[in-house]
């Protein structure tokens, strides 16, 4: 059995002529809570539906499970919760009815779990599902998406339709039992303070590439930025650099793999200081980062890039 619960595998997806995934690869390791990070438009909603067999990939490899979604659609949908993004419910039916519709779709359905999650989500039993709040609506699909206990999870931002209080409460609970029981759950979302304390691992996708996956604390640890002299700026090498902009007399640079390079610039008594960032100010460097201008590259002599 792979160590992975999700691999994609240079994994592209175009509409027409528009490219929205280009060679998209990751792994989510069995028993984490992966974070996939990225603004709108980025393309996570459309990675999500290609884990879950709902749109065919033009060109990669899928797996989930162990299972090509495309191939074994039913058994992917059997093993995996999905909470959708815009999920569409039957808006006639009560509360208590879709859910007693939606159990036999599942092998293993739990009717105790799913009314214990009812009433830890305060959910009226007998509302229609169109008369229920965004909130509620949201609830009721992780009702529906936790109840067979799967052992992976899938939530294309899950907070988008809650409050704050209920947002904390879904992170803090519902995130930390689902971890406790050593459940793998796959996550989209904007909203990085949140995601920070409970994210084992990330990805930064931007514009349908993954710019860069790992685990939050080594990310943490990787990136930094550092307030270096305007000598000392030019003398690194541009490519290395997610965000350049003044600070006073100095500059403010945000590079990854900072380790090598502060000891490089110590050493030359061009280095300032090094300043930690959280995941909110990593994920503003990579995706909306002010590269060095060319005329800015140095001329001669970079700093080497560590392998
Ligand atoms: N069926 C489709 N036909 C054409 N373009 C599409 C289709 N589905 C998605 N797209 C485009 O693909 C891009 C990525 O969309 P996607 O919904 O995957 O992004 P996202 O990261 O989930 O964004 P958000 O956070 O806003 O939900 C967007 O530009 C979207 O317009």
């Amino acid at each position: 059995m792979s160590d992975y619960a999700i691999e994609m595998s240079g994994v592209s997806k175009w509409f027409g002529r528009k490219v929205v995934l280009s060679g998209v690869t990751l792994n989510v390791e069995r028993g984490k809570t992966f974070a996939f990070l990225g603004r709108n438009g980025a393309g996570k909603t459309t990675s999500i539906r290609l884990l879950m067999g709902l749109l065919h990939r033009s060109d990669g490899a899928v797996r989930v499970l162990g299972l090509d979604p495309e191939v074994d659609p039913l058994l992917v949908r059997d093993r995996v919760g999905y909470l959708a993004e815009d999920q569409t419910m039957y808006g006639w039916m009560r509360v208590e009815e879709i859910v007693r519709y939606i159990a036999p779709f599942y092998t293993s359905w739990d009717h105790d779990l799913a009314r214990m999650y009812l009433g830890e989500f305060e959910l009226p039993l007998r509302t229609k599902i169109k008369h229920l709040s965004k909130g509620q609506n949201v609830r009721l699909g992780l009702v529906l998406a936790l109840a067979h206990r799967p052992e992976l999870v899938i939530l294309d931002d899950p907070a988008l339709g809650l409050d704050p209080i209920m947002r904390k409460q879904f992170n803090r609970d519902l995130i930390t039992h689902l971890q406790g029981e050593g459940r793998t759950v796959f996550y989209s979302s904007h909203l990085l303070y949140e995601v920070e304390p409970i994210a084992d691992e990330v990805a930064i996708l931007d514009n349908g590439r993954v710019l860069r996956q790992s685990g939050t604390e080594e990310l943490r640890a990787d990136v930094k930025q550092l307030i270096v002299t305007p000598q000392g700026a030019t003398q690194i090498d541009a490519r290395r650099v997610l965000d350049q902009r003044p600070d006073g007399e100095e500059v403010a640079l945000v590079v990854d793999n900072a380790a090598a390079l502060t000891q490089q610039l110590s050493e030359r008594g061009e280095l300032r200081k090094v300043v930690d960032l959280n995941l909110d100010e990593i994920f503003e460097a990579y995706v909306v980062g002010k590269k060095p201008a060319d005329d800015a590259l140095p001329a001669q002599s970079p700093l080497p890039t560590p392998a």
